[in-house]
C-alpha cells in the first residue's frame, strides 16, 4: 500500500481559498497511491482560533469537503482530508466541532470523524468547539483506518477503543506545535507500538497565529519503527507498507492477548 502525507505549510499569508485550490492540485498529483493524507484544519490553522466562525464550512456541499471530494477523484486516490471547521446547523444554532473527512477513490465521502479531546483548556479550540463523541473505523481493501486527531494522541483509552474496533492502520492529522515536538515523536510511536498498529501522522509546516509547527509527519510501523520522518518545511512523505506486518506483528508479538479486562477500579483507602 503506497501511503502519502503531504505536511502542508499554513501560511498566513495565503488565502484559505488560494491554499484550497493549491492543496487540491497537489492531491490531484498522488495517482499512483493508495492513500494520501492531510494535516489537521489546514484550512485556517488549527491555532487559528480567531478563523474558525468565519472558517467553518458544511461537510455537505462546503467548499472544502467539495474541492476535496474532486481531487481524489481526479488522482482515483483515497483521500483522507485532514480536518476542517464544520459548521453544524442545529435547532439551537451553529455549532462547530473539528472534523476529519476521509474519501473514497471515486470521491463519494466515506467517513467522518469529530475530534474527540479539544485542546486549550478552556480556550481556543476547546472553547469554541463541540466535543465529537463517537469512535470511527473505515474499511479500505488494503487495511482498516482508526481515525482520531491532534491531541487525540495523549489520550490512549481511545486508541484501544480503536484498536477493539478493528483499527490496523491509525491515521492522526495533526497541528502541533514544534515547542513540543519530543511529545509528538513519543506518543505517535507509543500508540503505534501499544496498538501494534501503524500510524499515518501528518502534521503541519510554518508558523501561524504565532504559533511555530512541528513538520516532522511520521509513518510508524506496528513494531514502533519510524518508516518515514517529514523535515520542517511543506514536503510530501511517501511510503510504501506492507499490511500484512500488522497481523504477523500481533502473531509473533501476542502481547494483545494478555490484556486484562475488566479489572476493578482501585478503592480509595
Ligand atoms: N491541535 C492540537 O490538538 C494541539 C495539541 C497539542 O499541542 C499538544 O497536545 O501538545
Amino acid at each position: 500500500m503506497r501511503a502519502t502525507l503531504l505536511q502542508i505549510d499554513v501560511d498566513p499569508s495565503e488565502t484559505v481559498a488560494d491554499r484550497r485550490t493549491r492543496v487540491a492540485e497537489m492531491v490531484r498529483g498522488q495517482r499512483g497511491a493508495d492513500l494520501v493524507v492531510l494535516p489537521e484544519l489546514w484550512p485556517v490553522g488549527a491555532f487559528a482560533a480567531e478563523s474558525f466562525a468565519a472558517g467553518a464550512e458544511p461537510v455537505a456541499g462546503g467548499p472544502t469537503a467539495t474541492a476535496m471530494a474532486a481531487a481524489a477523484r481526479a488522482a482515483g486516490v483515497w483521500l483522507h482530508a485532514g480536518s476542517i471547521v464544520e459548521r453544524a446547523d442545529t435547532l439551537d444554532g451553529a455549532e462547530l466541532y473539528n472534523t476529519s473527512l476521509l474519501f473514497a477513490p471515486d470521491g463519494a465521502l466515506h467517513a467522518a470523524y469529530r475530534k474527540i479531546h479539544r485542546f486549550g483548556f478552556d480556550e481556543g479550540e476547546a472553547a469554541l468547539m463541540a466535543a465529537g463523541a463517537d469512535i470511527v473505523t473505515a474499511r479500505l481493501p488494503q487495511t482498516v483506518l482508526g481515525l482520531a486527531t491532534c491531541y487525540d494522541l495523549r489520550f490512549p483509552e481511545q486508541f484501544r477503543l480503536l484498536l477493539d474496533a478493528g483499527a490496523q492502520t491509525l491515521v492522526v492529522p495533526a497541528g502541533w506545535p514544534a515547542r513540543r515536538r519530543a511529545h509528538w515523536r513519543l506518543l505517535v510511536q507509543a500508540r503505534a507500538v501499544e496498538s501494534q498498529s501503524f500510524v499515518l501522522a501528518c502534521g503541519t509546516a510554518g508558523t501561524h497565529a504565532g504559533v511555530r509547527q512541528a513538520g516532522h509527519s511520521l509513518v510508524v510501523d506496528p513494531w514502533g519503527e519510524v518508516l518515514a520522518e517529514g523535515g520542517d518545511g511543506e514536503e510530501a512523505v511517501s511510503v510504501t507498507l506492507d499490511p500484512g506486518r500488522v497481523a504477523a506483528v500481533r502473531a509473533e508479538f501476542p502481547v494483545l492477548r494478555d490484556r486484562r479486562l475488566g479489572l476493578p477500579r482501585p478503592a480509595l483507602r
